[in-house]
């Protein structure tokens, strides 16, 4: 689903099993879900290591903690980081949004009635409006705002001082921060994409928060179809819960997981009805391509959006599809994954066949 997108109105990709956005059944599990302290936290093992020395030394100290920058893809455990920063800090959490702050006068309200040591989480922090992160600048730096008190030439600034509080800020599009702001921030977390491995352990410690039992290759299952992100692991666990009580005797082994997700539709590697059907037709139609993307979009029967916004990321990602000037092209590995025999390279031909519209 389009997770940066200036819209929220639901669209038939958002009830993708395998989108990584949070949907209503998410939010209402996650919070039993989320990890409650660092060592709890499943992998990022760099992240993890470099939060718990900024935290620990702060916490030596008896200081406020420096602002921190959480950023990376949706599901991958912004949310769950913030909330940990302020238990390991021991501090109370303000939680509020880029898009909830519409004027600089929203901002300096929540500013001026934070505690000492309090943690301010800013969700979508790139969604701000220009003035608010103007004046989260000052706040930030000098624990201080200026409140502009009337309009036009009498309007004056009042200088308001704040108590030291950390800022944790979390963003799917770190290159949309404009750079004032990035350098505010004491420490910067890139979240990566989780190894199977690690997805594995996310499954297990979800398994037993929910009472469900699973084996190792039940969760090796599961976990390999995640796509790197914990909230889909979290949520396909569900879903083969959900069939391994109706169809079988509601434990989960490999056999199990694997049938359940047939039945959803999430092939071995995660690719789900939609990600398949773009693979399938250029494959099968254009003999592999190059395509132009709305060619494509056609042959699938989605809009161009949904081809490029919603499948072609994670293709791309998989080392499935290559985005080139002249149009969509499939990797050997996408041959593969597919079962099929790319036709045979002409001799001396260098990939100059198969060129359909664009
Ligand atoms: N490292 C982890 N270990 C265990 N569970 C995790 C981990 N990271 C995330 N999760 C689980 O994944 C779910 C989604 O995480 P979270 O809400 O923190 O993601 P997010 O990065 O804030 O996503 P968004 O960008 O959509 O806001 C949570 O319910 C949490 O249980
Ligand atoms: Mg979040």
């Amino acid at each position: 689903m389009n997770w940066d997108d200036e819209t929220t109105t639901p669209t038939a990709a958002d009830a993708r099993l395998v989108a990584p956005a949070a949907d209503g059944e998410d939010s209402a599990v996650e919070a039993a879900l989320r990890p409650k302290s660092l060592d709890e936290f499943v992998g990022q093992e760099r992240v993890r290591q470099q939060l718990d020395l900024v935290l620990r030394a702060a916490r030596q100290r008896g200081a406020t903690a420096d602002h921190v920058l959480l950023s990376g893809a949706p599901g991958l455990g912004k949310t769950t980081l913030s909330m940990i920063i302020a238990s390991e800090m021991n501090a109370p959490i303000r939680i509020t949004s880029g898009p909830a702050i519409q004027h600089a006068g929203d901002l300096a309200a929540i500013l001026s009635s934070l505690q000492e040591g309090e943690v301010l989480f800013l969700d979508e922090i790139h969604r701000m409006s220009r003035p608010a992160e103007e004046m989260l600048y000052m706040a930030m730096e000098d624990f201080r705002v200026d409140v502009i008190v009337g309009k036009g030439p009498g309007a004056t600034a009042i200088p308001l001082e704040l108590p030291p509080f950390t800022l944790v800020g979390a963003t799917t599009r770190a290159g949309l921060l404009p750079p004032p702001l990035r350098d505010r921030f004491g420490f910067t977390a890139h979240m990566e994409f989780y190894e199977p491995a690690e997805l594995e352990r996310v499954v297990h410690r979800s398994a037993q928060l929910l009472d469900v039992v699973i084996d190792a290759d039940g969760a090796a299952e599961i976990a390999g179809r995640s796509r790197g992100t914990p909230r889909i692991a979290n949520r396909l666990l569900r879903r083969v819960r959900d069939y391994a009580q109706v169809e079988a005797d509601g434990r989960i082994g490999r056999k199990v997981a694997a049938a359940a997700l047939q039945v959803y539709e999430v092939d071995t590697r995660g690719l789900d009805r939609l990600d398949r059907a773009v693979l399938q037709a250029l494959l099968k139609l254009f003999g592999g391509g190059p395509v132009g993307l709305s060619t494509l979009a056609v042959a699938v029967g989605e809009e161009r959006e949904t081809v490029e916004e919603v499948a072609e990321p994670f293709l791309v990602r998989e080392g499935l599809l290559a985005r080139t000037p002249r149009g969509r092209v499939a990797t050997p590995a996408a041959w593969a994954h597919l079962g099929l025999t790319p036709p045979q390279q002409a001799q001396g031909a260098s990939g100059q066949q198969g060129l359909f519209g664009t």
